[in-house]
């Protein structure tokens, strides 16, 4: 198998009549292979797409708790539900500022300004017919009734003068949001940045989370250049600038992207001596002269769960388990295929380890015809023009990137393809 059939469906965005010769004559592929093929190379087509992911969120087992301060627990997961430590408000708070009151007006000032401020202790009791000045989120005293706000009322020679408010009226009673011992974020929730205000305000300073899980990633290949201009027949390293960004945004923490070239005893010794939770390789994960990937994990006596996905680009990806335990995911070279790696099996993968839960489905209707591999799924590039509209990029083969670069979605083509106006599955692509 080539990827020529990969490169023909690329360019066949367009209407059904401007497919290039390579997809209309191609032919049925054979069927039927096992579902994780042996480490063989790339011809062997593994299990469908969802099954790859499938099999890849089940290969791992979330990593052991530990406890983070909150300013190091953003975008972690909870390990343990959010359970209040102290009822919100703590103690009834006043909603404004103005002047707490017992009972109907006019009333005694038993304070002169400021009164009551937020933050201070307990004030003494106000019986019936006395107020004191209150400033929003102060302790509202025993015996008030309800808080006056200062553009109601009239204070002078002592006396208060106003409407009289309702009981109760702009007073936040202790326990309104929650009572102490109340669940206020189950387990498995992604710590945001309102998360993180809420815990500290239910009496946190630590949280229990899931570590984020250590990556590291391994960039093969020969060719590769790290900067300035393509020479030689050498080409920029273009999957060492995006897979760690990438690994990022699907809740990792890279801790190294390496430059291995194609040295089989630099990516042996790499790989069993590495400390992450997951390794990424990118290349070598095909037939080809200096592909080592496979030979190497098999040397490691490493575990083959995945050895290609029907899916296209990025069909020679593979998931390995090492044995140590560490799982290995293995992109292919081709950039959007290495892209169609980390959706297919890293982005399931990074979820296990974090113990979150799947993001909703999201679909779009597709706003042209995209053609369809015979058996396998396509992940096609798609910009959003609007919510619910899904239209196809071009250059979108499986070694270009300008498709990708300018797209918001990958669209999950069925095997057959799919018409204009069919709604079909979109994966959020990370953004920043
Ligand atoms: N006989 C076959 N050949 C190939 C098959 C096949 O089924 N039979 N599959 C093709 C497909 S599809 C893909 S995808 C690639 C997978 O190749 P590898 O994962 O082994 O990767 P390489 O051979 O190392 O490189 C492939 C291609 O990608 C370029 N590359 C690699 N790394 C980078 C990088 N970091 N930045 C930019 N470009 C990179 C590399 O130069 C090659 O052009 O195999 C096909 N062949
Ligand atoms: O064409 Mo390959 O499909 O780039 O994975």
């Amino acid at each position: 198998m080539t990827d020529e059939f990969d490169d023909a469906l690329a360019l066949a965005n367009g209407p059904a009549g401007a497919a290039p010769a390579a997809a209309r004559g191609a032919g049925r592929r054979g069927v039927a292979r096992p579902r994780h093929a042996p480490a063989e190379g790339a011809a062997h087509v593994g299990p469908a797409w969802e099954s790859a992911r499938a099999t890849a969120f089940r290969s791992v087992r979330p990593l052991p708790p530990r406890r983070l301060p909150l300013d190091l627990a953003l975008g972690h997961t909870l390990a343990a539900p959010l359970t209040a430590l102290t009822d919100l408000p703590a103690f009834d708070t006043s909603a404004m500022d103005g002047w707490a009151v017992a009972g109907p007006g006019p009333w005694r000032l038993t304070a002169g300004e400021p009164g009551l401020l937020a933050g201070a202790p307990a004030a003494g009791r106000l019986t019936d017919g006395e107020a004191v000045p209150i400033a929003t989120g102060a302790r509202v005293p025993e015996g008030a009734t309800a808080v006056l706000r200062s553009e109601r009322g009239t204070a002078a020679d002592r006396r208060l003068r106003g409407p009289s408010p309702q009981p109760g009226a702009d007073i936040r009673p202790r326990g309104q949001e929650c009572r102490s011992g109340t669940e206020l974020l189950p387990a498995r929730t992604t710590l945001t940045p309102a998360a993180l205000g809420l815990a500290a305000a239910a009496g946190y300073d630590q949280l229990a989370v899931r570590p984020k899980p250590r990556a590291e990633v391994l960039v093969l290949g020969d060719e590769l250049l790290f900067r300035g201009l393509p020479h030689d027949g050498r080409i920029r390293d273009a999957l060492g600038p995006m897979t760690g960004p990438w690994l990022a945004a699907l809740g990792a923490q890279v801790m190294v992207t390496r430059r291995l070239g194609d040295d089989a005893e630099a990516l042996h010794e790499a790989m069993s001596t590495s400390r992450a939770d997951l390794i990424v390789t990118t290349g070598s994960t095909a037939a080809g002269p200096m592909d080592h990937l496979r030979a190497v994990l098999a040397r490691l006596g490493a575990h083959l769960l995945i050895s290609g996905v029907a899916v296209r680009p990025g069909h020679p990806m593979l998931l390995a388990e090492l044995p140590g335990g560490t799982p290995l995911v293995g992109l292919p070279g081709n950039p959007l295929a290495a892209v169609s790696g980390l959706l297919t099996l890293a982005e399931p993968l990074l979820r296990a380890l974090a113990d979150r839960p799947a993001a909703a489905e999201r679909h779009g209707r597709l706003t042209d015809e995209v053609r369809g591999h015979p058996e396998d799924t396509r992940l096609v590039p798609v910009e959003l023009p609007e919510p619910d509209a899904a239209r196809p990029l071009t250059y979108a083969g499986p070694a270009m990137l300008r498709g990708i670069a300018a797209a918001a979605a990958l669209a999950v083509i069925p095997a057959g393809g799919a018409r204009a106006q069919d709604r079909v599955r979109l994966l959020d692509l990370p953004a920043a």
